[in-house]
């Protein structure tokens, strides 16, 4: 059976899409996205999965993307930040190499500010609502993961220079 060598997980604007493609690259690895796989499957993008569909339903698509891509990729592996909220995919990520790669709401904030693609960060209130997801999240990154690495003040070679010193 094939695994990721290593499972990129962590908040919006962590660096998880970024960071996953350079540390594939460094390693000569194939780089996947489940975000990138359920767009393909979707057959439209994230936001519109939430505004057509529903959060539910896009969790449900997240939830079997990550099974898959658990079960078949062999490179880099990097997930959406809310994959962490399905227990299934908790119990699935056990004996995996896991990634987090974490960020504070401020920086987290403005690197995902600029963008209308995360369709939970577009409220009114997009700080409130970081920091929130943070607060709900952080503990089940930490249980999953097995290396964490905190990228606020880290460039991205830098973070993926981390990563690798945890190995
Ligand atoms: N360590 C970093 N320092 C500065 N900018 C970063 C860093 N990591 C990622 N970014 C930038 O933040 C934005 C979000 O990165 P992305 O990889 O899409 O995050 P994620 O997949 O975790 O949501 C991108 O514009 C990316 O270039
Ligand atoms: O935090 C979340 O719940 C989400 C994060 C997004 O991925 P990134 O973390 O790569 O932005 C994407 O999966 C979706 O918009 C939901
Ligand atoms: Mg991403």
């Amino acid at each position: 059976m094939s695994v990721p060598a290593y499972v990129v997980l962590g908040p919006p604007g962590a660096g998880k899409t970024t960071i996953g493609q350079m540390l594939a690259e460094r390693l000569g690895l194939p780089f996947r996205d489940v975000d990138e796989d359920i767009v393909a499957s979707a057959g439209k993008p994230i936001s519109d999965i939430f505004t057509s569909d529903g959060e539910p339903v896009f969790r449900a698509m997240e939830e079997q993307a990550v099974a898959d891509g658990l079960k078949t990729h062999e490179g880099v592996l990097a997930l959406g930040g809310g994959a962490v909220l399905s227990a299934a995919t908790r119990e699935r990520l056990a004996g995996h190499t896991v990634v987090f790669l974490n960020v504070g709401m401020a920086e987290g904030v403005r690197r995902t500010g600029l963008s209308s693609a995360r369709p939970l960060l577009t409220g009114i209130n997009p700080r409130a609502t970081f920091k929130a997801l943070l607060d709900a999240r952080l503990p089940l990154y930490r249980e999953v993961a097995t290396i964490e690495v905190v990228t606020d003040h880290l460039n991205p070679d830098q973070v993926v220079d981390a990563v690798l010193d945890q190995r």
